[in-house]
């Protein structure tokens, strides 16, 4: 689905991202961990396009896109949220959703996950029913600028969903929610892999919830990539508890 090769980002004298490559395959759920600063924001920005890498490789679905800007990996059947939700504050709920799909339109079908319009899941088929898998049709006349932030952030997703992605990308998408509300998150994010048959890279602090719910994950630290693999031996790595976990999470991990 996506290759990372040896990507650099560099701003100034600062190395944000360090030689990173990462291969994610088709259907897999990636957790992305590390503590403030690691760089993974600017990894996610690097793999979507949003900024050149300084230097290495990034080939989506076959094609090298390096260099390319964001709407070419869109094209390509990505989309992401960003860790301030940005969504169109005047218009309603709806209406956010409605601009996704316009642009699942212009997609290129050799890039679509479903090939017809047909075989699209019931619940991609429209506005409706994607407000009702992120559980906000109650809210769906609203402004969008009148929601609370944690619907805002259930919204950025839907609006990323309604471009019908292959690969998707969550920054924080848990931040600032309540225990009840992460978990119901990590549900709707566990759903889109396992119904939709997305492809889901996700950032998230609150580490205890990522481990449970993805099959794999990448730690970075200073720009480097220093774990990658299941949740269960990462905790275990000595460099990542080290850098990240501390010794209370490995004592977790392993119960
Ligand atoms: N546009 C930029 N210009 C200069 N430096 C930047 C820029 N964006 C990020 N950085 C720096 O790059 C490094 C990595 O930042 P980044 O936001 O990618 O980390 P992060 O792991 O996502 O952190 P957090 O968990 O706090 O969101 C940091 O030192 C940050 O200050």
């Amino acid at each position: 689905m996506l290759a990372a090769r040896e990507v650099t980002v560099r701003f100034g004298g600062l190395t944000a991202v360090d030689q990173v490559s990462a291969t994610l395959q088709s259907g897999e759920l990636v957790g992305i961990i590390g503590p403030n600063g690691a760089g993974k924001t600017t990894f996610f920005n690097a793999i979507s396009g949003v900024l050149a890498p300084t230097s290495g490789r990034l080939i989506v679905a076959g094609d090298d896109l390096t260099g390319k800007g964001p709407h070419r990996f869109a094209k390509h059947g990505l989309a992401r949220t960003f860790q301030t939700p940005r969504v169109f504050a005047d218009m309603s709920v709806a209406q956010n959703i409605e601009f996704g799909l316009k642009f699942a339109g212009r997609r290129h079908r050799k890039y679509w996950l479903w090939g017809e319009e047909a075989s699209v899941p019931w619940a991609l088929r429209d506005a409706g029913n994607i407000l009702q898998l992120i559980g906000l049709s109650a809210q769906a006349e609203l402004p969008a600028g009148s929601i609370t932030p944690s619907q805002q952030r259930l919204l950025e997703i839907g609006m990323a969903l309604a471009t019908r992605p292959r690969l998707l990308l969550l920054d924080e998408v848990a931040a600032g929610l309540t225990e009840n509300e992460i978990e119901n998150m990590a549900a709707l994010v566990r759903r889109l892999r396992d119904e939709l048959g997305l492809t889901v890279v996700w950032i998230e602090h609150a580490v205890r919830t990522l481990l449970r719910h993805v099959e794999r994950v990448i730690v970075l630290h200073q720009g480097r990539k220093i774990a990658d693999g299941p949740p269960a031996e990462v905790v275990r790595n000595a460099e990542v508890i080290e850098a990240y976990l501390g010794d209370e999470m490995v004592e977790e991990g392993a119960a």
